[in-house]
């Protein structure tokens, strides 16, 4: 039977320099009727081209925490810093992918790539050509002049990541980015998106409930508490048959099983 490397839960130092640090970070968020206290002394180091998965209970923060790395939120307490500076508002060298692929109906797919580069007065000829080399590379040569309703659930995902990569962020923070999707796209989806993502060398943050995708993608699962959160433990993941694995072939991997069983009760402890 295959082993799978002890994990105590407890974070080592990363032998590539940091890209993300979050130091004691606290965040809560104030209302007329209520403070809610999202997250409390957060902290943990990515890599710069490290994929890293979140999960944790509905509700204790993980959302909160990619705001924090995009600086759409700034921490109550503590620091959150990219490649050394404190982060403080957003940066096009964030990219963000959401559950829903928000792209503008009216607008054809090379529309929606460019709107970026046209908000952020970018040159508009670069960032064209840009993602017509995108769409090509990732298999939508041909929907440069489609709209998003001609598209399938898949196909519009897609756009959107390629919209986000237009502007070629540092960090990619993926925010339940296939939990609309049905089964099988969801799986060809994770495929294309790992291969993307290892391709293009970025730091890649994903927050999911889905325990299978967050191991299968993931160079570190890091597991939060409930509320106030605070990361309870951080799992590395690797596997015997080699670290360039697909999240398919991950699954059938022999340790697959091992980090699936020890991450599920630790969930269910809550
Ligand atoms: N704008 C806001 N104002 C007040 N409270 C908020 C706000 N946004 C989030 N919260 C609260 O902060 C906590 C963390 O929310 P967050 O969305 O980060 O959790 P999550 O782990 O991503 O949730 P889920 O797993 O359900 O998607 C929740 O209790 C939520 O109700």
């Amino acid at each position: 039977m295959a082993r799978i490397e002890p994990s105590d839960g407890i974070d080592r130092p990363l032998s590539a320099p940091a890209h993300i640090v979050m130091e004691g970070v606290g965040l809560s968020y104030f209302t007329l009727q209520q403070e809610t206290e999202a997250l409390r002394d957060v902290c943990f180091e990515i890599a710069r081209g490290e994929f890293i998965s979140i999960v944790g209970p509905s509700g204790c923060g993980k959302s909160t925490l990619l705001s924090l790395i995009s600086g759409m939120l700034t921490p109550t307490q503590g620091s959150v810093r990219i490649d050394g500076e404190e982060v403080s508002g957003t940066s096009s060298k964030v990219g963000y992918m959401l559950q829903h692929d928000h792209l503008f109906e009216w607008r054809d797919v090379l529309g929606n790539l460019t709107v970026g580069a046209e908000i952020r007065r970018m040159d508009r000829k670069k960032a064209r050509a840009k993602a017509e080399t995108l769409l090509e590379r990732y298999g939508l040569g041909g929907f440069a002049g489609y709209l998003p309703s001609q598209l399938s659930g898949g196909m519009k995902q897609r756009v959107a990541l390629i919209r986000t990569l237009v502007a070629e962020p540092d960090i990619l923070l993926l925010d339940e980015p296939f939990s609309a999707l049905d089964y099988q796209t969801r799986l060809t989806l994770q495929e294309e998106v790992f291969r993307i993502i290892k391709d293009q060398g970025t730091t890649a943050v994903l927050v999911t409930h889905d325990l299978s995708e967050a191991i299968s993608m993931a160079d570190r699962v890091m597991v939060m508490s409930s509320r106030p959160s605070t990361i309870r433990s951080v799992h590395p993941i690797t596997f015997e048959e080699g670290s360039h694995l697909s999240p398919w072939d991950r699954r059938q991997a022999g340790r697959y099983n091992g980090y699936f069983n020890a991450i599920w009760k630790e969930l269910e402890q809550r």
